[in-house]
């Protein structure tokens, strides 16, 4: 049998769901006897790989209708195949039977749009559907969807099966064997680092919090509890921790405890790191083109730009992307930067912080499971329990690299080191398990199949089935909660999981991105960002009451909840104190004339908050690595060859909140532009940044003045939401509504480039919703109408034909169809979290 005979499952996930239940899909085809594997989809495309003749893909939606970013060069790639293609041509996809498994949100817009794009590509590629693809809401819970269509996948599979290979096989040794045989090349693809040159940070500051907390969860809210309905399937226990008892650890044992017997100083492990972002992945070709590898870059700058009693505290850090540091022997540490970074970044893009998860929590929940504090910092390999289960059937892919060969294998010695691979048990759930998020109800389900008292075995099965949906929904969209594995453990305390099955489980932690608002022309080794420090404080009186509480979730003790990566970045810049007041006022006897960059750097600096602390003699450093934006989220460059100068089309600028990092940005950049090339001629840059309190959190406030009197800014609209709640000017998309005409006549006159960023649900969908009210609105205009029906598609797929159209209002069909043009053509971009 060939390779191309195997079933292939794809995934392409951002945060574990479709990974997960690809994995469910595979293991349960395996159980059926199918020779079946499991792939990241990008494997899809690779020049060495068969074109598979059966083949499922789960694949997820994220950003705004865009592909996980495991995915983004395969959808780019399968696009230019698509367009490639000529109908009578011959397609080397022809004989594919696929099915597709699209996850998504409906709370978001572009419901399920990754999977329905590639979908799209395969049919033009000639494949055939073999099973109805599939689209599950996570919004109203994956499972309604999933498990029937994993319940229902198997007559159609065997149908097709029987058809390509008539009978379908089971694994031989030889299969076997060359499976343990993949496995050994992976380990030697490892790369090795030197042992002495590690990096540290320090959690003797971190702040105390109430981590044992218990969830009061109401039963007799849920109606029908005499039958389960619909509980996701139980994971069997397939993988053990094998504690390896190491001589790097002699030297380790002075290091000094805290109160909770947790290290004071946590090493940066050396897997974080790697050259090119993708671990053991050797194919240089096959890289993620937006992956740069992941490296140190040093804290220079860290100050709070709101003021005590604002509702939240945005902090404003700067790294330098290339520090000259040497490590305390002298050497220069490995972990630097690859040099591409420096030339590749651009104001638009973001990046990735490789942040761990609270120690505190990690402690707690090793305490927990009843794992023993002498075992918390031994390093560990991971073994499947049967030898002959390839590990990437076992656990996610995020922990694969951490399986051992076999039982009989000797432990690795220091000198031919496989201590980049080797983690400890403490560094596992620090840096790859999400134990912050609320457990999907797959975990739930396994976690009530190892409770000892029968209530609440019965209620975590309850709360994993369709009939428990209202209150799981509660915990896991609470915001003020934010329920974690502890806290669910903590509430059943009969549940006597072991780490291992729990660790086998658990989704991967999903590293944060930041956009960055500085630009490179300015300073190519400084990135600059901006963020809110996620804090949610829960005292017993602002405690959910019952009665307001249909779904029947409260927390029984008083409690603090940290975001993840925002307080981590807080506690290693030393919590900066927020500023004392806002000021929008420039220093009238300083002129702001300057054309030289390097004053022009100087005022910026002193146009940011002054309360920073001293971090760059501190030597804090964070793991980061550089996210190119693929959506287009750029200011556009100078181009001799286009008739129209991009750089010269007027901008709307559209960032309210954190929303406004990026924008800083390119009012930069836009700076830099108008200094260096002094002909330029000026840009109108119309800017929208609203807040709740003026006096409290407006960001930026004063270089945000300063681009203006620099004639960056043509036009600042500001709302402040808070200060005076009866306004009818709240919200950014309110001022937008006021400058209907402005914008209508920028957009349409002028052919205007409209950028917005911020938060994707409430935002983002208002502020479309604006634009094209504001678009139907002035089509019934005479000058507006010819000019968006000359703009319009041609061919509407819902048949309506433009220029029967012309004169009329447009539609609202018609105009959204227009907005998703634009965005294709960058008239029109969005970069929403
Ligand atoms: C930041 C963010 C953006 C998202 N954007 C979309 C979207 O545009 N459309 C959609 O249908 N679902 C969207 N989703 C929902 C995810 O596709 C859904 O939660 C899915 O289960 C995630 O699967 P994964 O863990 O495999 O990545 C988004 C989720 C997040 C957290």
């Amino acid at each position: 049998m060939s390779e191309s005979d195997t079933i292939k499952i794809f995934y392409a996930s951002e945060s574990g769901n479709a990974e997960a239940i690809a994995m469910q899909i595979a293991n349960e085809a395996k159980n059926k006897s199918y020779d079946v594997k499991i792939h990241e989809i990008q494997d899809f495309l690779k020049e060495s790989f068969d074109v598979p003749k059966t083949a499922i893909f789960v694949i997820s939606t994220f950003g705004d209708g865009d592909p996980p970013s495991n995915a983004e060069s395969t959808f780019r790639k399968m696009a230019i195949k698509a367009k490639r293609f000529k109908n009578n041509s011959e397609s080397e996809y022809a004989n594919l039977y696929y099915s597709v498994l699209g996850l998504g949100d409906t709370n978001y817009n572009n419901f399920c749009n990754a999977s329905k794009t590639f979908i799209k590509h395969l049919k033009t590629l000639k494949s055939t559907e073999f099973y109805p693809c599939g689209f599950a809401d996570d919004g109203t819970g994956l499972e309604e969807v999933v498990e029937p269509w994993i319940a229902n996948i198997w007559p159609s599979l065997e149908v097709i099966q029987k058809k390509i290979l008539n009978p379908p096989k089971i694994f031989n040794d030889q299969q076997v064997d060359s499976m343990i045989q993949d496995l050994s090349i992976k380990e030697k693809n490892l790369e090795k680092h030197d042992t002495q040159n590690q990096i540290y940070f320090s959690i003797e500051n971190i702040k105390p919090q109430t981590i044992k907390r218990k969830l009061a969860l109401d039963f007799s809210k849920i109606t029908n509890t005499k039958k389960v309905l619909g509980a996701p399937k139980s994971i069997s226990n397939n993988m053990k921790i094998r504690f390896l008892e190491h001589e790097i650890l002699q030297n380790e044992q002075s290091v000094e405890l805290n109160e909770f017997g947790i290290r004071k100083v946590l090493k940066y492990p050396f897997w974080i790191f790697n050259k090119t972002g993708k671990l053991m992945n050797n194919d240089e070709k096959d890289l993620e083109e937006n992956i740069y590898g992941t490296f140190l870059a040093q804290v220079v700058y860290a100050s709070c730009m709101t003021t005590q009693d604002a509702v939240k505290r945005t902090l404003l850090l700067e790294l330098d992307i290339d520090p000259e540091f040497k490590s305390d022997d002298g050497n220069t540490c490995p972990y630097v930067g690859n040099k591409n970074v420096l030339d590749e970044w651009e104001a638009g893009d973001s990046f990735g912080i490789v942040a761990p998860n609270d120690p505190n929590i990690v402690a707690a929940l090793l305490d927990r499971l009843n794992v023993k504090s002498s075992e918390w910092y031994l390093p560990i390999s991971l073994e499947s329990l049967d030898q002959s289960i390839d590990p990437t059937l076992v656990a996610g892919s995020h922990i694969t690299q951490f399986f051992g060969n076999s039982e009989n294998d000797q432990q690795p010695s220091i000198n031919n080191s496989g201590l980049d691979k080797l983690a400890t048990l403490f560094e596992l759930l620090c840096w790859k398990m999400d134990i912050m998020s609320c457990p999907k109800k797959q975990v739930l389900r396994v976690l009530s199949d190892y409770c000892t008292d029968p209530t609440e075995k019965a209620k975590l099965l309850l709360l994993s089935s369709r009939n428990g949906t209202t209150m799981y929904n509660e915990l896991r969209s609470s915001q003020t909660l934010m329920v974690g594995i502890l806290d669910i453990l903590n509430t059943f305390p009969s549940c006597n999981i072991g780490v291992a099955h729990l660790i086998q489980i658990l989704p991967p932690l999903v590293h944060r991105s930041y956009s960055i608002s500085s630009c490179k022309s300015v300073n190519p080794k400084k990135w600059r960002f901006a963020f809110n420090v996620v804090e949610h404080k829960l005292s017993s009186d602002q405690q959910p009451q019952t009665n307001d509480n249909p779904s029947g979730v409260s927390v029984k003790e008083a409690n603090i909840r940290y975001g993840l990566c925002t307080s981590w970045l807080d506690m290693i810049s030393n919590y900066p104190v927020p500023i004392e007041s806002i000021s929008d006022t420039l220093n009238p006897s300083k002129s702001f004339e300057s054309t030289d960059i390097d004053q022009i750097q100087k005022d910026i600096y002193e146009m940011l908050p002054r309360n920073q602390i001293d971090v760059q003699n501190k030597k804090v450093y964070i793991p980061v690595y550089l996210r190119k934006n693929t959506s287009g989220f750029r200011l556009p460059k100078q181009n001799k060859n286009e008739s129209v100068d991009g750089t010269k089309r007027p901008k709307i600028f559209i960032g309210p909140g954190a929303g406004i990092t990026p924008f800083i940005g390119f009012l930069e950049q836009i700076l830099y532009e108008k200094i260096s090339c002094s002909n330029i001629n000026d840009t109108e840059i119309q800017m929208y940044f609203g807040c709740r309190n003026k006096n409290k959190d407006y960001l930026f406030a004063k270089l945000l003045s300063y681009y203006k009197h620099q004639g960056v800014i043509t036009n600042l609209r500001l709302c402040f939401s808070r200060d005076d709640e009866d306004s009818e000017q709240k919200y950014v998309q309110h001022l937008m509504l006021q400058d209907k005409h402005k914008i209508a006549d920028l957009v349409l006159n002028q052919d205007a480039q409209v950028y917005v960023c911020g938060d994707a649900v409430g935002m983002g969908k208002d502020v479309h919703n604006t634009l094209v009210d504001i678009l139907h609105s002035v089509s019934l205009e005479p000058r507006y109408n010819s000019i968006l029906n000359s703009s319009l598609p041609k061919q509407l797929e819902n048949g309506i034909n433009p220029e029967e159209n012309e004169g009329d209002q447009l539609s609202v069909v018609q105009i959204n169809k227009l907005l998703l043009l634009w965005t294709s053509t960058g008239k029109y971009t969005r970069d929403l979290w």
